[in-house]
């Protein structure tokens, strides 16, 4: 076991008490999980204060304690370490605990409001397929290398990353793509890390609620490429208003893809159906699997990267052509009997929407009736309400307004919200059902043969969480097993 001096090496406190040769166990963030041997780090979060719980952590036999501010009262036997920022300092001693394994790893993060877990995972599945061992960090689900580790955030926390990271190692990968969420940068999840690389997607409206204005939300994520250090890259989407400005301030080697402006990595969209895309990347022609113009961009990022990574263009796109990318990401179901198309989609912030009800528009037939079934989440940015609301409405023939994880809040309140952004012409197209379960029903049943039925918002979720409980719900389940009943 390393000794506490060992994972001190990148830290610089500014006051240490008590012995540095005693042994560790483990790092912990959260006094709940301490056990005998761990170093408690008190972190100041958004709910509450982690120095409010050394105490505890103590008589859990905590052996020593890093904190920002020391306790009036210092305990026999413990080492109270005082630095300036715990939550950097916990990703700087996870790194030295497990071993640097990030120095073992190339890794690229991916950062941007929508396009993360699409982006992460392609990378993945590419590299995976090239015949690489990988590691993924995503919102689905993280891997290392073959096995499934199950998510709770999309960027987890500091300690969880670098023990992640270490299992990444020890299995043998040579490759990480994780996704970087505002709230690790913020959080300092990410402290630690070596980047081989950064990905930026693009910045939209989410996330208010925590990062308050757009402009802290813009300079979060910035943060991300300001870190970076000069032997990384850094990719931007060029066609995005803030693209530049991302990589304004970063040491790294700074690339950009498009499909309208110049950019390092040029792509031309030459055919877009519900079958997929046909591109010219980089001066090469290749037809994907995957679908819509936000897909697009996806896959540039994804080439540049692997471009920058060092493999071959050709092999790159060959493999690329025929990945289907992350689960409840445009997928896509058909109904035996009426041919209706059932798409779901984890778009949950307004640009996600009417990025996918603008891919359907262009792609359906005249014809082809949009039926959309969506909700917004509970205690989450309350002001992308009545937006999501009237993007569904304005792009889709029916829209059924429903629950999506309404957490601790009034389902009825976060619908009224919603329908707080509709005209009273808007409102005679829509119709309102809490019961998410009953709304895809009724979408079915409304839905004539050829018809496309969008379930927007839970991808690939498999719960539904009302008054704090979470209950088994997969929108792909629903949608199929209704399909099956109106057959028979
Ligand atoms: C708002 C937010 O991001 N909160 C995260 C944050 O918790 P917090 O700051 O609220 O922590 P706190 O409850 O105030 O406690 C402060 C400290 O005291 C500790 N504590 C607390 C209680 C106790 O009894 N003992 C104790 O030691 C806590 O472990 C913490 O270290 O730090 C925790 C540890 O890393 C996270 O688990 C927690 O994520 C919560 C559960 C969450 O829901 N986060 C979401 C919003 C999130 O992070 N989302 C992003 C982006 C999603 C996307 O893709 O769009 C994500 O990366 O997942
Ligand atoms: N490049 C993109 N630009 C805009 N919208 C996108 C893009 N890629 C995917 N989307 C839409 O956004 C939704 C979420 O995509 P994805 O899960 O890849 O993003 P994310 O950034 O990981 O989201 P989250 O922050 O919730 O984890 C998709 O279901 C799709 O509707
Ligand atoms: N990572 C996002 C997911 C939102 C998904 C949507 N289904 C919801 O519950 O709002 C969040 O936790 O804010
Ligand atoms: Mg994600």
């Amino acid at each position: 076991m390393p000794t506490l001096k060992d994972i001190l090496v990148n830290i610089d406190p500014s006051q240490v008490k008590g012995s540095a040769t005693i042994e560790v166990n483990g790092l912990c963030i959260d006094s709940r999980k301490v056990t005998a041997g761990f170093v408690f780090i008190a972190i100041k979060g958004t709910l509450s204060d982690g120095h409010g719980f050394i105490e505890k952590a103590i008589t859990d036999r905590a052996v020593a304690i890093v904190c920002e501010t020391m306790p009036a009262t210092l305990a026999e036997g413990v080492t109270y370490i005082k630095v300036k920022d715990s939550a950097a300092a916990a990703g700087l001693m996870a790194d030295a605990f497990y071993g640097f394994p990030s120095s073992e790893l190339k890794i690229v993060g991916i950062t941007g409001t929508n396009g993360k877990t699409t982006t992460a995972t392609l990378l993945y599945q590419l590299f995976e397929k090239l015949g690489y061992k990988c590691g993924l960090l995503s919102t689905v689900q993280n891997h290392i290398h073959k096995q499934v580790v199950v998510a709770t955030h999309t960027t987890p926390d500091a300690i969880s990353i670098h023990a992640l990271l270490r299992q990444m190692v020890d299995a043998g990968c040579t490759h990480a793509f994780m996704e970087v969420s505002s709230h690790a940068v913020h959080q300092q999840r990410i402290a630690g890390i070596r980047f081989a690389g950064g990905v930026f997607t693009n910045i939209t409206h989410d996330h208010l609620d925590y990062h308050k204005t757009f402009d802290e939300y813009i300079r979060v994520k910035k943060a991300f490429f300001d870190g970076l250090s000069a032997e990384a890259f850094a990719i931007t989407n060029a066609d995005d208003k803030r693209g530049t400005v991302m990589l304004q301030n970063t040491k790294a080697e700074k690339l950009s893809y498009s499909l309208r402006m110049p950019a390092s990595i040029k792509g031309k969209v030459l055919e877009n159906s519900l079958t997929g895309l046909v591109m010219n990347v980089d001066g090469i022609e290749a037809h994907f699997s995957m679908i819509g113009i936000f897909n697009a961009y996806n896959l540039l990022a994804v080439y540049g990267a692997a471009k920058q990574l060092g493999e071959d263009k050709m092999q790159i796109l060959e493999v690329l052509s025929a990945l289907r990318g992350a689960q409840g990401r445009f997928e896509t179901y058909m109904s035996k009997v009426d041919k209706v198309l059932g798409i779901v989609d984890y778009a949950h912030t307004p640009d996600a929407l009417i990025n996918v009800l603008a891919t359907i528009n262009q792609l359906r037939t005249n014809g082809q009736r949009l039926i959309t079934v969506v909700g917004c989440g509970g205690d989450r940015d309350k002001t992308k309400r009545p937006i999501m609301a009237e993007a569904a409405c304005e792009h889709s023939d029916k829209t059924i307004l429903t629950s999506d994880n309404p957490r601790s809040e009034d389902p009825e309140a976060i619908l009224d919200d919603m329908e707080s952004g509709l005209s009273t012409a808007m409102k005679r197209k829509c119709l309102r059902i809490t019961d998410r379960r009953e709304a895809i029903k009724v979408a079915c049943s409304l839905a004539m043969a050829g018809d496309i039925i969008l379930i927007a918002g839970k991808g690939h979720e498999t719960y539904h969480e009302i008054s704090g409980v979470k209950h088994h719900f997969d929108d792909r389940e629903e949608l199929t097993q209704t399909f099956e009943t109106l057959s028979k």
